[in-house]
């Protein structure tokens, strides 16, 4: 029938709710030299203190789970878990350690690669 609605998949939209942007996103942040510390979840076993200062962990591979998962309603959902892992960085690690300039020099990147899109 001419004018029957199609069902609506973010393959046909360009980009519905941000979900292509956030798997590019994902793909580079993976891909950073700098992304060592953050590829898997902190080993809290192995990290004194790490579980009882940081409430919510998070991670690319958890994030890259969720996405799989299509656990993100959109690319701000996406954000707040991305900069939940510079956040978790920042809180534990000190500014002159090699991870927390790792986590400075990915945020840092992060912001400006989506900003860079969004334009
Ligand atoms: C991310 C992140 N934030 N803190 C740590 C960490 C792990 N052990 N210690 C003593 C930390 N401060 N991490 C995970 C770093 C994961 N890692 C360490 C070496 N290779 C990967």
């Amino acid at each position: 029938v001419s004018g029957a609605k199609k069902a609506k998949t973010d393959k046909d939209d360009n980009n519905t709710n941000g979900l292509a942007t956030c798997r590019m996103l994902l793909a580079e942040l993976e891909a950073h030299q700098d992304a060592w510390p953050f590829l898997t979840p902190v080993n809290h076993k192995a990290v004194p203190g790490y579980r009882k200062v940081i409430k919510k962990p998070m991670d690319f591979s958890t994030i890259r789970e969720k996405l799989t998962n299509n656990q993100y309603l959109n690319l701000e959902t996406f954000i707040v878990d991305v900069n939940l892992v510079f956040e978790n960085c920042e809180r534990f690690n000190e500014d002159d350690s090699e991870i927390g300039r790792a986590g400075h020099r990915m945020r840092s990147f992060f912001d400006k690669r989506w900003t860079e899109l969004l334009k």
